[in-house]
């Protein structure tokens, strides 16, 4: 008698303790309907107890994607294995607001999932015990460090003077772009071009009015750019710019355009108006070029063509001559 005593009161503590757990528990039967719901479940869906009782999962959380969810369910009845869903797999099972205070920025609470066979006295399991975890701090942890190696990334291939590419990922680029080329049958024209006489405008305004013109310019070619356009700082004012998928013909319009937009800006730096101008080489990829390298240098000919005779304009490479 003493030892029934000690039963049931054992019995309530684990109820008890099962009701208080920080973690959301949810027995069901194999018709889905709810047979347990514990204090954390009534606490963040704000349906009770008795009104979950012997309803069907699926008709109080419409959101539960009901076909998935049997099927990762029938396999625990079938095998009587334990199945994991991480928040990584489904961000959550219950869609529930997230209140925690250090993570608030989070809509929904993040939440790993377990489902665990309940087998009855003759073996047969017939109810299955989901175990919900909030994993909000871990989620939002996790993405955050996520976004900083991304930022991080893209800071490392990129130009801080002119948020351009940097030479080193813009080489990787164009090294990319011609090994693509030699396996497609497709063609793309690469540009270089430099900023006229800019040592002049150094000397004549400053290293900080230089900085600003080459900031200008960069702008003008970020507007200019197609989404399939990759472009880079090559050097102090040297520019390059992969065009994917255009003839030199095309090119030739694209660069004729940006060379007269900056013909036509004006940099006010320290109340004092600067006028600039850009030279421009362009080379269409060929099967006669050696490599990425021989295309880079290619195209800078053309761009030596153009300082040679005046500037200010914009020469195609003659590949014929190869
Ligand atoms: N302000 C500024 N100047 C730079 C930067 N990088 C390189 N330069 C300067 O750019 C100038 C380039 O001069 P050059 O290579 O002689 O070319 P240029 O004067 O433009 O002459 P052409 O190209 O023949 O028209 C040098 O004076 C460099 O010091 C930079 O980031 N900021």
């Amino acid at each position: 008698m003493a030892n029934d005593n000690l039963d049931i009161k054992e019995f309530h503590w684990l109820m008890d303790m099962l009701q208080t757990i920080d973690v959301g528990l949810v027995v069901l039967d194999k018709d889905f309907k709810v047979q347990v719901w514990n204090n954390f479940m009534e606490n963040h869906s704000g349906i009770n107890p008795i009104t979950v009782k012997d309803q069907v999962l699926f008709d109080i959380f419409e959101d539960i994607p009901k076909e998935w969810f049997r099927q990762k369910a029938e396999s625990v009845f079938l095998l009587k294995n334990r199945a994991f869903i991480t928040w990584e797999l489904r961000p959550y099972l219950f869609k529930f607001k997230n209140y925690r205070p250090i993570t608030g920025t989070e809509e929904f609470m993040y939440q790993n999932i377990s489902i665990s066979p309940l087998a009855s006295a003759d073996g047969n399991v017939n109810h299955i015990c989901v175990i919900i975890y909030d994993v909000t701090d871990i989620a939002s942890n996790r993405k955050a460090l996520e976004n900083a190696n991304k930022e991080l990334e893209s800071l490392s291939r990129t130009d801080r003077l002119t948020l351009l590419n940097n030479r080193g990922y813009w080489e990787e680029c164009l090294q990319s772009e011609y090994s693509r080329l030699q396996r497609y049958d497709t063609t793309s024209s690469l540009v270089m071009f430099d900023i006229d006489h800019f040592k002049k405008v150094n000397d004549t305004y400053g290293h900080q009015a230089g900085d600003e013109v080459i900031r200008v310019v960069s702008k003008l070619l970020r507007e200019s750019l197609r989404k399939t356009d990759i472009a880079g700082r090559y050097g102090g004012e040297e520019f390059g710019i992969i065009l994917g998928h255009t003839s030199a013909d095309n090119a030739f319009t694209f660069c004729e355009r940006l060379r007269k937009a900056v013909e036509d800006t004006t940099v006010v730096h320290d109340n004092v108006e600067i006028k600039f101008t850009i030279s421009l080489g362009i080379c269409e990829a060929s099967k006669k070029l050696a490599d990425y390298k021989d295309w880079l240098e290619r195209t800078d000919q053309a761009l030596y063509q153009c300082k040679e005779s005046g500037r200010n304009k914009t020469i195609i490479y003659d590949l014929s001559s190869l």
